[in-house]
């Protein structure tokens, strides 16, 4: 076992990817673990007596992220591949600061976890991509509900749990993820029973919940709108795989489509991916499943993707509208987008109009008029999965893209550049 020190890339600003494109890309990938359950997880080794010890962790900047503040918390972290051990035995403080809590969304699911473990947590509020407002009203709200005391002062929630987490009903104003995640930790050694009504419903819930069952915790019913938690006295560490990614899937589907390629997939749970498939096939590929395993393969030209309104789970994913567009921005015909989660989740649409796309937006809806060719060119990466459609478009477009700020897209996905080549694209980080 070494000291962990995931891969990552940490690249510096001027990083770029470079795409040539016209590759039809052909041949088989293993799909990565989930990195919105694994950040999670992670957090949930807070809770835990003993070694909790992961497998399928992807190599990824948020990963190294949560890594790094779970050592800052005094807790031992060790990764032999992509497994990842960590022991929460020896934690010495309860606070976050703000040069890591800032660094991604996810670091306020350690809010949960802390104070539940400690009774107290110091931290500040999230950073992650710009999609718009990103509040942690419901959050703070859920948490006040178990009985914490949480004050804002100078940026710094300061939130104690006086005489310990007790559970109680909560019903979110929206199914939240991270609310539902959060509260998923709190109440699980909380005294008493929590109730928590309409619930997020994603995969990466039962994915929490399943690895805290398995240490001792008795959640009821994630996966549906109602989740109820008895709390327990402790949880002891265990020994669990990530589920697979179900974005990262989508997104190397829609780089095979826009190529006219073909790939088979392993490491997929198709199921959590009918959303997605539906549009996949309403623009002629063909998607073939057999247990984990998924074939695509696209037509020559694809028709458009038609219509895409993104909804929490079992809706479709705001987190494949960016790679789902690059398939309509090379449809033949007109497809319309509707993105009903974050205010602000369009900013790849621009530069896709750089490469040539046509798309026009209004508000919450864009609407892309597919044209036969794209055509490279410098664009910028403004978040996560909008970098990783500008490579897909890339792929897709003639001649040279060069997609600047790529450590959004380390965010995501592992060894991102690598995956493509291995399926015959022409693309290097330079
Ligand atoms: C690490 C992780 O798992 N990230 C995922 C998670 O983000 P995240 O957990 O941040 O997403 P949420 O489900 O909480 O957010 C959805 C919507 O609810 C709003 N909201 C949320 C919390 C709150 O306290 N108040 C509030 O108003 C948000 O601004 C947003 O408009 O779910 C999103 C929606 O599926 C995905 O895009 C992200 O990839
Ligand atoms: C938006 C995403 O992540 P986060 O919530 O961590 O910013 C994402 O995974 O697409």
């Amino acid at each position: 076992m070494e000291e962990y020190e995931l891969e990552h890339t940490g690249c510096a600003r001027q990083e770029a990817v470079l795409v040539r494109g016209g590759n039809r890309l052909c041949g088989e990938l293993t799909v990565q673990g989930a990195k919105n359950s694994t950040l999670p997880l992670l957090a949930a080794a807070l809770l835990c007596e003993g070694e909790t010890v992961l497998h399928n962790c992807p190599a990824l900047s948020d990963v190294h992220t949560a890594v790094t503040i779970l050592r800052r918390l005094g807790c031992r972290c060790t990764h032999t591949g992509d497994t990842l051990t960590v022991c929460a035995d020896g934690m010495t403080r309860c606070d976050i600061p703000h040069s890591l809590m800032r660094e991604m969304r996810s670091s306020i699911v350690f809010l949960g976890a802390i104070l539940s473990r400690c009774g107290e947590a110091r931290l500040s509020f999230p950073g992650g991509c710009e999609l718009g407002p990103r509040p942690i009203d419901l959050h703070l709200e859920a948490l006040r509900k178990l009985g914490a005391e949480i004050r804002e002062e100078h940026g710094c929630l300061l939130c104690t749990a006086p005489g310990g987490l007790r559970g109680g009903f909560v019903s979110l104003a929206f199914p939240s993820v991270g609310a539902t995640e959060n509260l998923l930790l709190a109440a699980a050694r909380a005294k008493g029973t929590t109730v928590l009504t309409n619930a997020a419903r994603e995969p990466e819930i039962e994915d929490l919940a399943g690895y805290l069952n398995r240490c001792g915790a008795h959640i009821h019913g994630a996966g549906e709108s109602c989740i109820v938690i008895e709390g327990v006295p402790h949880l002891y560490g265990s020994t669990y795989t990530v589920m697979p990614d179900r974005i990262a899937a989508a997104t190397y589907m829609a780089a095979a489509a826009v190529t006219g390629g073909t790939v088979l997939l392993r490491d997929v749970n198709s199921e959590h991916l009918l959303p997605v498939l539906s549009a996949f096939e309403s623009t002629g590929c063909a998607v073939m499943q057999s247990g984990s395993e998924l074939l695509l393969r696209a037509p020559q030209r694809l028709k458009p993707v038609r219509h895409v309104r993104t909804m929490p789970y079992p809706g479709f994913p705001t987190d494949a509208q960016a790679p789902v567009m690059t398939m309509a921005a090379v449809g033949d015909g007109t497809s319309i987008f509707v993105e009903n989660i974050f205010e602000s989740r369009y900013k790849h649409a621009g530069e896709l109009n750089r490469l040539g796309a046509k798309i026009k937006l209004e508000g919450k809806v864009a609407v892309i008029e597919g044209v036969p060719q794209l055509s490279g060119a410098p664009v910028s990466a403004e978040d996560l999965r909008g970098g990783a459609a500008l490579v897909i478009a890339g792929l897709a477009a003639q001649g040279e893209t060069q997609v600047m700020h790529p450590q959004y897209i380390d965010r995501g996905y592992a060894h991102f550049e690598e995956n493509l080549r291995a399926l015959g694209a022409d693309v290097y980080r330079i």
